[in-house]
């Protein structure tokens, strides 16, 4: 009946216990600064949420208090199934598939191609493994989604032999979000998925956007890894790619530690120096916090012009959509963007903006605008969904 999902992200463990069929909850929970003296566990019984601190914790220890949580409840001997979050599976997976020692193979090489998030997904999927070695599990993959991309979209103009020798391409992630919240938006429209041409914004700590024609990927703005495109909580998205050599040699820095800096001190953090978080940023700001401002403007500057692109994609745009902590919550990084881009024909509805917060969602655009609208994303119950079929049991019947 119950279909347990684990989505480690590169400091945090999300888990959930869900029927798939129903949606239906009894548990969830998400460990976050593993490793570090802060870190702590939210776990969530039935709509009862409590925070207990787990210093130093590991990923290993958050699994244990989940499995703990899962005795409590007496649950453990009724799960069925369990789906992970993978957010790199390369060209080999454009479905979600059954757990296979070959299967984590294939994941842990693609380590370099994901390395704030790969290993994190392998120490999930190991941990669970060791505990129910009996259960079907299923690798739900971030870059599946993105596997209908155009070519036109996908390479990059490089030496070719790059691609053919090395996978230097754009692969795309957050996929299991956009394809979520794109079939939701349909069925907010009242439209069918297939007719619909749709952009969905995923705007959490690592932000993306999808153009999804008739239900499938035709661009995205991530690439190879999930450094490239937007600005995100700490990653720089887009820079020149001449800007690593001449920072070697202006600062004496190496390669790694560039790297190391475009993915964890750069984008809402590196610019405002203050923090990642975009409602703390927001806060600052209205205080008058200059850098604060500066690195909110910059983030929905940089939003609205990847969103004008990727219309490009689609030729003809039904609708844009929202979601992801930042674009759930922030009516004030939805309005700022939908202003800068009346070109396209959005005209903002303040009041129904203001309302659409996380819980709810809905519609943010006036009558005789084209519609934008929030959809709260369920990454988990996307997995739950996947790993059940996968899992060869029939939704609402069988998990
Ligand atoms: N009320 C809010 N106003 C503005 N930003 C918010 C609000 N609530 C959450 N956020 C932002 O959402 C981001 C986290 O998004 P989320 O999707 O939860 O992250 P993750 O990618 O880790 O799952 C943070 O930048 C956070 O500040
Ligand atoms: C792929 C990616 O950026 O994931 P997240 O937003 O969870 O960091
Ligand atoms: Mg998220």
């Amino acid at each position: 009946m119950w279909t347990l999902v684990v989505n480690c992200g590169s400091s945090s463990l999300k888990f959930a216990l869900l029927n798939p069929a129903s949606g239906e909850q009894p548990l969830s929970g998400l460990a976050e600064r593993l490793g570090s003296d802060l870190a702590s566990v939210r776990v969530d019984r039935n709509g009862d949420p409590v925070t207990v601190p787990l210093p130093r914790g590991s990923y290993a220890q958050a699994f244990g208090v989940l499995l703990a949580e899962l005795d409590a409840l007496g649950l453990r001997g009724a799960i069925r199934a369990i789906g992970h979050r993978v957010v790199h599976g390369g060209d080999r997976f454009s479905t979600p598939v059954l757990i296979t020692p070959e299967v984590v193979e294939v994941i842990r090489a693609c380590v370099p191609l994901a390395p704030l998030h790969n290993p994190a997904n392998l120490a999930g999927i190991e941990a669970a493994l060791a505990t129910f070695p009996d259960l079907p599990q299923v690798a739900v993959f971030d870059t599946a989604f993105h596997q209908t991309l155009p070519e036109i979209a996908y390479r990059y103009a490089v030496p070719a032999s790059w691609y053919t020798q090395h996978g230097v391409r754009r692969y795309g992630f957050h996929g299991i979000s956009h394809a979520y919240v794109a079939g939701e938006a349909a069925r907010r429209l009242g439209r069918p998925l297939p007719e619909l041409s749709l952009i969905t914004a995923h705007l959490g700590n690592g932000c993306s956007v999808t153009a999804v024609q008739g239900g499938r990927s035709v661009d995205t703005s991530m690439g190879l890894t999930p450094l490239e495109g937007l600005v995100m909580g700490t990653r720089s998205g887009d820079v020149d790619p001449g800007l690593p050599d001449y920072l070697a040699r202006q600062a004496g820095l190496s390669l790694t530690q560039i790297t190391a800096a475009l993915n964890r001190e750069s984008g809402l953090l590196g610019l405002s120096g203050l923090t990642n978080d975009m409602r703390e940023l927001e806060e600052a700001a209205g205080r008058g916090n200059e850098p604060a401002r500066l690195a909110v403007d910059i983030f929905v500057y940089r939003l609205a012009k990847t969103i004008a692109g990727m219309a490009v994609a689609l030729g003809r745009l039904d609708a844009l959509v929202f979601t992801g902590g930042i674009g759930e919550n922030s009516a004030g990084v939805r309005a700022t963007t939908l202003a800068r881009l009346g070109l396209l024909g959005f005209r903002l509805n303040e009041a129904a903006n203001a309302r659409a917060v996380r819980g709810q969602g809905g519609p943010i655009t006036a009558p005789d605008s084209l519609p934008a609208l929030v959809v709260n994303t369920n990454e988990e119950l996307m997995i739950a969904r996947e790993t059940a079929e996968v899992a060869g049991e029939v939704v609402g019947r069988g998990l």
